[in-house]
């Protein structure tokens, strides 16, 4: 017999409120070690807001732990040694190169006073070559284009080298080829290092074929939880999204296609 394998991510009822109004609504979610959750929904279905309650930077009720960690109220530097997340609008200080941009990522892992190490400078070193970004290193992250800001972004959540990596539509600026490598190098972490990774993401063809696991939200709540073929189906999107859309099984996952409306 197996035994039960503890979650490093567990949400128990937990509801989010913004504006005034409960735009999380109640979720339960345990995520094992190891495994891909694709967090899928409409625009304003509360993906984004679940994952900053995750990472404890939007505040909850309910329950939450992260790596036994409970991000309300654990230590910021000991939170980011164990979670990293990588925002949809990130936050770029003016002056600051791409290299120091990836670099502020090794800080949780620093001494209180410490700078670079020479382990600091090959894990930089490392993410900026995984990432295709050496070219980029010393030009002003202020001046670079969208796919290549969402790069570095990543590279910045990748270099505090977490157990739990939380992606907020990763690939949305990226053309098909840098979507494939990105998502390819966080599942090869995910399968040498055993990372846990937490997505949302609106390319569903994309989700089922990475995500081993995906989660359906629905203004606030989660309206399906299962594997990608059992949750991508052509009515529940229809319901969900009012999208016309045809799957297609393949052996490496569902792929999903918009169908046009007939004129
Ligand atoms: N700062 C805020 N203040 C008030 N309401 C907010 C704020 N940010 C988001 N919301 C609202 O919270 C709800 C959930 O937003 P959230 O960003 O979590 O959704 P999402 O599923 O990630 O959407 P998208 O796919 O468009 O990124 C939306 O109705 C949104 O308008």
């Amino acid at each position: 017999m197996s035994g039960r394998v503890e979650p490093v991510i567990s949400c128990r009822g937990v509801s989010v409120t913004r504006g005034g109004a409960e735009v999380v609504a109640g979720v339960d979610l345990a995520v094992e070690p190891g495994d891909w959750v694709a967090v899928v929904g409409p625009n304003g279905a509360g993906k984004t807001s679940l994952l900053l309650a995750v990472a404890g930077l939007l505040r909850a009720t309910g329950e939450i732990t992260v790596g036994g960690l409970d991000p309300a109220h654990a230590h910021r530097r000991e939170m980011a040694r164990t979670v990293a997340l990588m925002p949809q609008r990130p936050v770029v200080p003016e002056g600051i190169s791409v290299r120091e941009l990836v670099a502020l990522g090794r800080t949780p892992r620093r001494g209180r006073f410490g700078s670079e190490s020479l382990g600091d400078r090959e894990a930089v070193d490392r993410t900026l070559h995984r990432l295709e970004l050496e070219e980029l290193a010393d030009r002003p992250a202020t001046a670079v284009s969208g796919g290549e800001l969402q790069r570095v972004v990543l590279g910045r959540a990748l270099v505090q080298e977490p157990r739990v990596l939380l992606l907020d539509e990763p690939t949305s600026a990226l053309d098909i080829g840098h979507q494939q490598s990105v998502l390819d190098l966080v599942n090869r972490l995910r399968l040498a290092d055993g990372l846990t990774v937490v997505a949302a993401m609106h390319d569903l063809t994309l989700a089922g074929h990475y995500g081993r696991r995906i989660l359906l939200m629905h203004r606030g709540r989660v309206v399906a939880d299962g594997a990608p073929e059992e949750v991508l189906e052509p009515a529940r999107l229809a319901e969900v999204y009012g999208a016309r859309v045809e799957v297609l099984r393949r052996e490496d996952g569902p792929a999903v296609l918009p169908v046009r409306t007939p004129s």
